[in-house]
């Protein structure tokens, strides 16, 4: 069995234009588990997410992974972001993307073949990422999870655009992850369903 992961946050605070997101936010979560953050439009979800990334500084408290803090190397190779934006190049073809992603991480669960085919794009090859459509580009966008290994994901809105088939495929992919020892920190305005999986819930006020 793998070494238990987890990811350990400690009375954070978030402040932005004087006003005050959270604070005293703690929680645990362990490999094999997901969180749903909720909360209204503007409660400070995605601003948590990118803390809990290492994108932006707390303005108190701290981020563990594995009781280290985040800031180093170990952190950024094992957790992947999802955020608003699909980040994915809009001038180059969705191979040439899915290439790029597989060069900048470790081999994960599936080829870029196999992956294309669990995302419902294959044939897509070769077409120009600027044609694909907008839930075609964030199923681009959610398939570099699964060719590279990364134990965390962390996810804003992973289903934005996604129509119901969508969905349901990504909702199997988390269930597959997690059940491999992963672990998803996810928002979502849409109700979520990860079958037979510890889903811990917290509201942004
Ligand atoms: N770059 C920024 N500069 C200043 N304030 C910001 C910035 N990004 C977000 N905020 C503010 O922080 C607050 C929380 O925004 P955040 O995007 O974290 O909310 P959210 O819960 O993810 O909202 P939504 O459900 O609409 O995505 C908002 O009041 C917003 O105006």
């Amino acid at each position: 069995m793998e070494r238990l992961l987890s990811l350990e946050v400690k009375n954070l605070c978030c402040i932005r234009d004087d006003r005050v997101l959270f604070d005293n936010l703690s929680f645990n979560v362990s490999s094999g588990q997901a969180l749903l953050l909720e909360g209204q439009n503007g409660s400070g979800k995605s601003s948590l997410l990118k803390i809990l990334c290492g994108f932006r500084e707390p303005d108190a408290g701290e981020v563990l992974w594995c009781g280290v803090e985040i800031n180093n190397g170990t952190f950024f190779e094992q957790m992947a972001y999802v955020g608003h934006l699909d980040g994915v190049k809009k001038e180059l073809t969705v191979l040439e993307n899915l290439k790029i992603a597989t060069a900048l991480g470790k081999p994960g669960y599936y080829s870029i073949e196999e992956t294309l085919e669990k995302v419902y794009l294959s044939g897509y090859d070769d077409v120009l990422v600027q044609s694909l459509s907008a839930g075609q580009k964030r199923r681009l966008s959610l398939a570099r999870l699964l060719i590279t290994d990364n134990k965390l994901w962390i996810l804003d809105e992973p289903f934005t655009s996604l129509d119901k088939e969508g969905i349901a495929i990504f909702e199997a992919l988390m269930v597959d992850h997690i059940a491999r020892e992963g672990m998803v920190v996810l928002t979502s305005h849409h109700d979520i369903t990860l079958h037979g999986i510890d889903v811990q819930t917290i509201r942004l006020a």
